[in-house]
């Protein structure tokens, strides 16, 4: 619930990142919404742009295929932590991006650097409009979208514990399968060339394999009141 102190509080920029699974999204949105802040999902961005270029029919093998039409959808983002939404071209594609052939191809889209430039300049400009401040989470905000964040965050929690949380999630999906596609997904992210999977010199590293979600939360709140009081 948030607070009249967080209505008053100077606005404030949190870059969160880290792998697959480690809490990004739930504790982004928890502590955007706690402290009256926007929130931005960069991975439903390039999980949209994805989405498009697999029901267009797009090679997403072919780097040069992918390149020529990156500039084509347009990609709409909600900022409301309580009701995150996404479009492309006007439908809501927020069910959609969350497909299983939808997170097994995205990591060759994002890979791509046409792909990369076109989101980049997106989530810079909505993080430039958010005028209370804003949450945004992904793999690279820390170190390229927005290196001058107030505050950044490097989310990390054993494979084990990620593949536990994400198989819980999927009902019951196998914990080995489960954490092989979670390592898979990392490493491509963290090998490619533009804009790695990186944690920020300047990030403050949780892990949280051992919190519980609202301790990750609570953590990070109490980070951001700390940077909000030095303002
Ligand atoms: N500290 C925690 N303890 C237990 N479960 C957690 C914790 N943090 C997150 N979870 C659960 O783990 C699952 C994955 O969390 P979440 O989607 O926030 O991770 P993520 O880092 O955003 O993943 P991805 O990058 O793949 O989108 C969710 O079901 C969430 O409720
Ligand atoms: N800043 C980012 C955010 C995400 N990606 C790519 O999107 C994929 C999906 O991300 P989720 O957080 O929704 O799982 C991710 O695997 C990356 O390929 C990115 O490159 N940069």
């Amino acid at each position: 619930m948030e607070t009249t102190a967080a209505r008053t509080a100077p606005a404030v920029i949190v870059a969160i990142d880290g792998p697959s699974g480690t809490g990004k999204s739930s504790t982004s949105k928890a502590v955007a919404a706690q402290l009256g802040l926007s929130y931005l999902d960069t991975g439903a961005q390039y999980r949209a742009i994805t989405w498009w270029m697999v029901s267009n029919g797009i090679d997403v093998t072919d780097p040069s295929e992918i390149a020529a039409v990156a500039g084509k959808p347009d990609i709409v983002s909600g900022t409301n932590p309580s009701a995150p939404a996404i479009t492309v071209d006007g439908t809501d594609v927020s069910g959609p991006i969350r497909t299983q052939e939808v997170t097994s191809k995205v990591s060759a889209v994002s890979a791509v650097p046409e792909v990369r430039a076109r989101i980049t300049e997106l989530q810079r400009s909505i993080a430039k409009s958010a005028e209370r401040g804003i949450v945004v989470e992904g793999r690279d905000i820390g170190t390229t979208v927005l290196p001058d964040a107030d505050l950044k965050i490097f989310l990390t929690a054993s494979p084990e514990a990620r593949a536990a949380r994400r198989s819980g999630e999927l009902k019951g999906a196998d914990l080995h399968t489960t954490r092989e596609a979670l390592l898979k997904r990392d490493a491509a992210d963290s090998s490619r060339k533009t804009s790695p999977l990186a944690k920020a010199d300047d990030a403050v590293e949780v892990d949280t394999s051992d919190l519980t979600l609202q301790q990750v939360i609570e953590c990070v709140v109490t980070l951001v009141e700390e940077k909000r009081a030095t303002k």
